[in-house]
């Protein structure tokens, strides 16, 4: 085992601020020894809950000051590959949050980068595999405990999303993480995206036709129908349910403490991606680490799965914006990323 492992974090909003405390306060053998982040207050904000950390405003200073061994990305999509690029170059390991770049073009540039390499260096931010629910329901396909899965109905809720929240942000933001979890679940991979579009929710932002069904096949046959709902109001659920041929699975229902009160019996929802994968997250940190630390470098998505998501986020906004069925075509994995 190496020493603790220095990590940068590059972006320090929302989701880089959350892995900085992950890091600094649940992960083991590693800590935040550099933050990046061109916004100066949050960069301070950031640097108050990584005691130590140098600050910079662009990795290439970080990487020149050699100031970390391992890189989380957690810039908004559009600004990965300019990050990813320089992390590469340096040899470093990557763990980047979803999607790995904003297209297919752009995801490929990237594994051609990475494949000049010895082996991958780039995990990509797709938690949901750490999730122990989604977990198990991959298990008991691949057991076929309860016979062939047939299909799966999912749902994808959030409370409400931001004003810059866009209408291709349904499919590149947010069902994105299906496009990854669900074949990985199944154990085949996406052929053709569909969108429809059931009645506006009249509460939904003016500039967004939603909620919206996506309807995947999987080249095992396998249908997928996924609610993606991003104004529900109550609260954050990702639900799913498989139909086997001998029985159901349900995971991302309601648990806890029960109160029954006043004639009602009712259970905390959450209200946010934080909290309801807050084991997710921290399993898919810890893993990174562990791996980076005894040489694997990614126990994980790998930047194929992110290059293959990117090829089936282009399928879905074509179904969104043209309707139809959209084919998703996808050449064989190399090797390098068995
Ligand atoms: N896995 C998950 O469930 C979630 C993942 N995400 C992903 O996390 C990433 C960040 O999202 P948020 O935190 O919501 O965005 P955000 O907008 O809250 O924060 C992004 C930060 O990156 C900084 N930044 C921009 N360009 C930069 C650059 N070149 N170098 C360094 N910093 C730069 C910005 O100043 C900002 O502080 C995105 O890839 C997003 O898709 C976001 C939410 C949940
Ligand atoms: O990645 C995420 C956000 O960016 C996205 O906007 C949400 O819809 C997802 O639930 C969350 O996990």
């Amino acid at each position: 085992m190496v020493q603790d492992l220095r990590i940068a974090v590059v972006g320090a909003g929302r989701m880089g601020s959350d892995h900085i405390q992950r890091i600094t306060r649940v992960v083991s053998g590693a800590y935040v020894s550099a933050i990046v982040e061109p916004d100066a207050g949050r960069a301070q904000a950031a640097a108050a809950e990584a005691p130590g950390a140098a600050v910079f405003s662009r990795i290439e200073e970080a990487i020149a000051a050699e100031a970390m061994d391992a890189v989380l990305v957690s810039t908004p999509g559009q600004f990965h590959a300019p990050v990813l690029e320089p992390a590469l170059e340096a040899r470093l390991p990557i763990l980047c949050e979803k999607p790995l770049t904003q297209d297919s073009a752009s995801s490929l540039d990237i594994v051609e980068l990475e494949q000049r390499l010895d082996r991958p260096h780039i995990q990509v931010g797709f938690m949901r595999r750490f999730d122990d629910e989604y977990a198990q329901l991959r298990e008991l396909v691949a057991s076929r405990a309860s016979g062939e899965l047939m299909m799966v109905r999912a749902a994808h809720r959030n409370p409400d999303v931001p004003e810059q929240y866009t209408q291709n942000m349904l499919i590149t933001d947010s069902v994105v993480h299906e496009f990854d979890v669900l074949p990985w679940v199944a154990g085949s991979r996406v052929v053709s995206v569909e969108v429809k579009y059931p009645r506006r929710n009249s509460l939904a932002l003016s500039h967004l036709r939603e909620p919206i069904l996506v309807i995947m096949e999987l080249e095992n046959g396998v249908l997928i129908d996924l609610e993606m709902n991003v104004n529900v109001q109550f609260g954050y659920q990702v639900t799913t349910e498989a139909v086997f041929e001998r029985g159901i699975a349900r995971t991302g229902e309601p648990s806890g403490m029960q109160v029954w009160r006043d004639g009602r019996v009712s259970t905390t929802e959450h209200t946010g991606f934080e909290t309801r994968f807050a084991r997710a997250y921290d399993a898919q940190v810890q893993r990174w680490v562990d791996a980076v630390r005894d040489g694997r470098l990614v126990d994980g998505p790998n930047a194929w799965d992110g290059y293959l998501v990117a090829l089936c986020c282009e399928a879905g906004v074509r179904a969104l914006t043209d309707g139809g069925v959209q084919s998703v075509v996808a050449p064989e994995r190399p090797a390098f990323y068995a």
